[in-house]
Parts: structure tokens; sequence; C-alpha cells
């Protein structure tokens, strides 16, 4: 379903002519492929952030996009029909071993670097999932090297490939090329004192300052990047520069955005409409708070569950009047830590709605799954209140997207200060610290109280943002800077 709209999205405006060639690579492909009974292979389109910044990009450029398609078939016809199918969508696979895989996916990345990226404290390092981790990135190096063969640029993306940008670098000079690479991060930079809790800080920070230029969400994330080359390497940070053995880096932050028309074109769709109809008449004695996220410790649902219990017992008046619908997409299940948070939410989730429950109504709906865009817009669009509660994000696309479906309604978007999206969007949101259970409670009563004046003059200036700072936008500036920094 995603994939379908990801793939109208990007042809239905695109302009060859001022398109251009790129090599982007992130650990996971947009799609990822799957045997079906018959023995075919078939693409779904995987979920996330990244997926959905990069896919709005395809409008103003055509890249191929190097990943892990999430399998990896012994027999070489096999690999070469995943290869044939994933090509009709630009995509190239980078097979990996699967235990392999699953050391440097789960083993360092998700159980090691994404708790310290996100200023979560008791991490253990572990040699083996390092050794993966550094496998994985020479994987993709050879694979990348080979392929960019006719001075492509490369754009790498995201904490599971810090160290390819060096990697790369390395044989690329040697056969005697000077390649162009950028990378960027998709999760907060964290203080350099927090960072250096990992031994191997170092070897992350030179793979990333290989790179002719590195981008980040925030300002405050570049300075933290900046702060840790300085303390750790002994690099010169000057202005957005950053002087390291001979080289000189540059960084930048890049807003990144959504593609605002592909939910806007959806809305209009009449199954939507229809969909829309009948959840307006659902909930027409309520009030709906949505909550979109994936199931991760970092999207704080517990302190969300927290907060809105909080609410039914200090606002007795609105129990029965008030509903949570919150979309937990599964995420990284083979990680201890998210496999015992699915639990924990159960389990609150259960106690709430035991606890304020009727017969006749639940405040919370809890949704367990990836639902199909065209659900996901319709509950953006009927959401009086979009209640997100990160207690570290590194965007966080869900405001944003939640923003542009809310042309007709003006609801208002309750964010954490901790979102990386809060540092954008002023005084358009209400914005609270996600450990503060009452200020979650007061900010959710403060948002339904709002009037329509208010909402219409605040979600002015977030409609004004998203229309402003597209992925499309996103794309150009960074590649734009790319160039900038070959010449
Ligand atoms: O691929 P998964 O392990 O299932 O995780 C999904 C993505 O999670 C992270 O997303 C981040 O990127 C978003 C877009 O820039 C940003 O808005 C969000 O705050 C981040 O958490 C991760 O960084 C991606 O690589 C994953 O694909
Ligand atoms: O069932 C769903 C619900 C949401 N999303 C998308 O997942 C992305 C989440 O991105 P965000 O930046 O908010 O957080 P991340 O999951 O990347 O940390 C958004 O584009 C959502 O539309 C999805 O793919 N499937």
């Amino acid at each position: 379903m995603f994939s379908k709209e990801v793939n109208d999205a990007s042809s239905s405006s695109s302009n060859s002519s001022t398109k251009r060639n790129l090599i982007v690579v992130s650990n996971r492909l947009p799609l990822s492929v799957k045997r079906s009974e018959d023995g075919s292979y078939l693409s779904s389109i995987s979920s996330g952030g990244l997926v959905t910044s990069l896919s709005g990009l395809t409008k103003t450029t055509s890249f191929q996009w190097f990943g892990w398609p999430g399998l990896n078939p012994k027999e070489p016809e096999e690999r070469e029909e995943i290869r044939r199918s994933l090509s009709a969508h630009n995509a190239v696979p980078v097979f990996l071993d699967e235990r392999l895989a699953q050391a440097h996916y789960n083993g360092f990345s998700n159980s090691i670097l994404w708790p310290i990226l996100h200023y979560q404290s008791g991490v253990t390092f572990d040699e083996e999932p390092w050794n993966a981790y550094k496998k994985v990135n020479e994987i993709f190096a050879d694979y990348i090297t080979e392929a960019a063969q006719n001075g492509e640029m490369i754009w790498v993306h995201d904490y599971h490939l810090m160290l390819l940008p060096q990697m790369l670098r390395e044989r690329m000079t040697r056969k005697g090329r000077s390649p162009c690479i950028g990378f960027s991060l998709h999760t907060p930079f964290p203080a350099a004192e927090a960072l250096r809790v990992l031994p191997v800080a170092r070897d992350l920070l030179q793979g990333m300052l290989s790179s002719t230029v590195v981008g980040f969400h925030t300002e405050d994330y570049r300075m933290n990047f900046a702060e840790s080359c300085h303390n750790l390497l002994g690099a010169k940070p000057q202005d957005h520069m950053i002087f390291f053995k001979d080289r000189l880096v540059r960084t930048g932050k890049f807003t990144v955005g959504i593609d605002p028309g592909k939910f806007t074109d959806t809305l209009k769709k009449d199954d939507v409409q229809d969909r829309i109809q009948q959840l307006g008449e659902r909930y027409k004695d309520v009030k709906v708070i949505l909550g979109v996220d994936r199931l991760d410790y970092i999207k704080g649902l517990t302190q969300k569950l927290h907060g809105y219990e909080q609410f039914l017992t200090e606002y007795p008046n609105w129990q029965g009047k008030i509903v949570l619908i919150q979309v937990a997409v599964p995420s990284r299940e083979d990680v201890k830590e998210y496999q015992d948070l699915e639990t924990q939410i159960s389990c609150q989730v259960g106690k709430i709605n035991g606890k304020f429950s009727h017969a006749d109504y639940a405040p919370i709906i809890y949704l367990h799954k990836s639902i199909p865009f065209s659900e996901l817009a319709a509950l953006y669009s009927i959401a009086d209140v979009c209640l997100l509660t990160s207690s570290r994000d590194g965007m966080n696309l869900v405001a944003f997207e939640y923003v542009a479906c809310q042309e007709q309604r003006n609801g208002v978007l309750v964010l954490s200060e901790f979102a990386g999206a809060s540092v954008f969007m002023g005084n358009g949101i209400i914005k609270f610290h996600p450990a503060n259970t009452k200020e979650i409670s007061q900010s959710i009563h403060k948002a339904l109280l709002m009037n329509k004046e208010e909402r219409k003059e605040r979600y002015g200036k977030l409609r004004r943002f998203i229309d402003e700072n597209t992925s499309a936008k996103w794309g150009h500036d960074f590649v734009e800077k790319l160039s900038a920094g070959a010449q």
C-alpha cells in the first residue's frame, strides 16, 4: 500500500531534466523482499521516518538506493531474481549473511548504539556485535566502490553505517578517485559526555569525518558532534566546518520534511472520504487524541499512558468523552528491550481500560500493528489532538504528517520538547517535558479547551512550516551542499 503511493508520488511530478545522479545508501532498503508460497519474490515498503523522508526526495533526484533487502538466498538465480525485482524501484540489494545482519542490526546498531544516541544509560559494550558492525560497513563499502565508477555522489544514511564514509574514502582513494560522500544522521547526536560511554566512539567519529558533508536534523545535534570531534579526536571545529587530518569537513543542519501533497491527495480520494465520514460518525460524541509511534522506548509510550491516566483522574468530567487511539507499530522485535516494552505497554493499556471503561466505552483503542497509508491519513484527519511524548527523537515525522492532514479541523499538536521537530514548530504546538506526568495531563486539557481562533492561528504557522520544509527541499539542499563541497 505505502509502496504504491510512494511510487505514484514520485512519478506524478518528477522532472527528469533537473534530476541528479546519486547513490543513496541506507542499512535497510525502503522495500523489504519476502518469498511467497509460489516461490516468487514480493516487496513491501518498510516503515519509519527514513523511508518517508527519502521517498519524498524521488521527486527531484534520481538515485540508486543500496541497502539490505532483509533476506539472503544462497542460490545465485534467486539473488538474481531479487535484484531484478528491486531494480524496478531503482533499489540494489546488499546481501548479508543472516547472522551477520542480525549482529549488526540488532546486536550493535539497535542494542548498543541506538540507546547511546538517545541518552539511555546502562549500555554494555560487546566486541562481537562491534565486529559485525565493522564487517557490514566493509561489505557496503565494497559494493558501493564497485558501483560508483562514474563519479556519482554518494549519500550515506544513519547510525548503522557510520564507518562507511571512511571505508569508502580509503578504497576509492587507493583507486585514484576522489569521492564526494555525504552522511546524514537521522537520530539525535548526543553530548560528548554521553557519547564517551562507548569505547569505540572515536572510531565512529573518524568514520563520519571522512565525509565531505555531515548533516544533522538540528543545530544542537550538529554542535554536539563538533564538540565530540574536538574533545575526543582533537579535531578543530570552526563555524560550520571541522578540520581533521588535513581535511576540511562541512557540517550542517538540514531540515528533513515530508511530502505534504501525498497526504492532501490521499485525503481527497473517495474511499478515504468515506472512511473519514465513518470514523467521524463513530466518534461524534467524543474527542479523539491520536498517537502514532513505532513501539520504541524513545517514543515515551509509558509516559504517554501515565499522562493520559493522570488526565482521566485529574479531569474526571472527560471520562466517557475522550478516546486515545494509539497506533504502536511493531519494531525491532528481536531485541529484548523492545519485547519487554511491548509487554509493559499492553499491561498499562489493559490497566487503564479496566479502570475507566464502561460496557459501552473504552478510553484507549490500542493498535499494535502497522496500518495502511489511507487509514493513517484518515486517522490523522479526524483527530482533535495528536499527542507525541518522545523522550528523545531525531525529528519525528508523524508530527508533520498530522499537520498535513488538519487543514479542515485545525487540531492541536501536543509535542515533547525532546523531539527534534519541536525546535522548528515554535508556539504552533503545545510543548511539554515528557517525564512530567502532570504536565502531559495539563497539556491534553489545554489542547481540548483551545478555542477555534487560537487553533487556527497556531495551525497557520505549522502549515507554513511543513509546506516550506518538504522532503524534496531537504534532499535538494543537502545535495547542493554536497556538490559545493566536491568542487
Ligand atoms: O528501520 P527500523 O529499525 O524499523 O527503524 C525505523 C527508522 O527509525 C529511525 O528513524 C529516524 O529517522 C526519522 C527521519 O529522519 C526521524 O524523524 C526519527 O526521529 C528517527 O527516529 C532510524 O533513524 C531510521 O534509520 C529507521 O529506518
Ligand atoms: O503503520 C504505520 C504508521 C506510521 N508509519 C510511518 O512511520 C514514519 C515514522 O517516522 P518518525 O520520523 O515519526 O519516527 P521513526 O519511526 O522514524 O523513529 C512516519 O512517516 C509514519 O507515517 C508507517 O510506516 N506505518
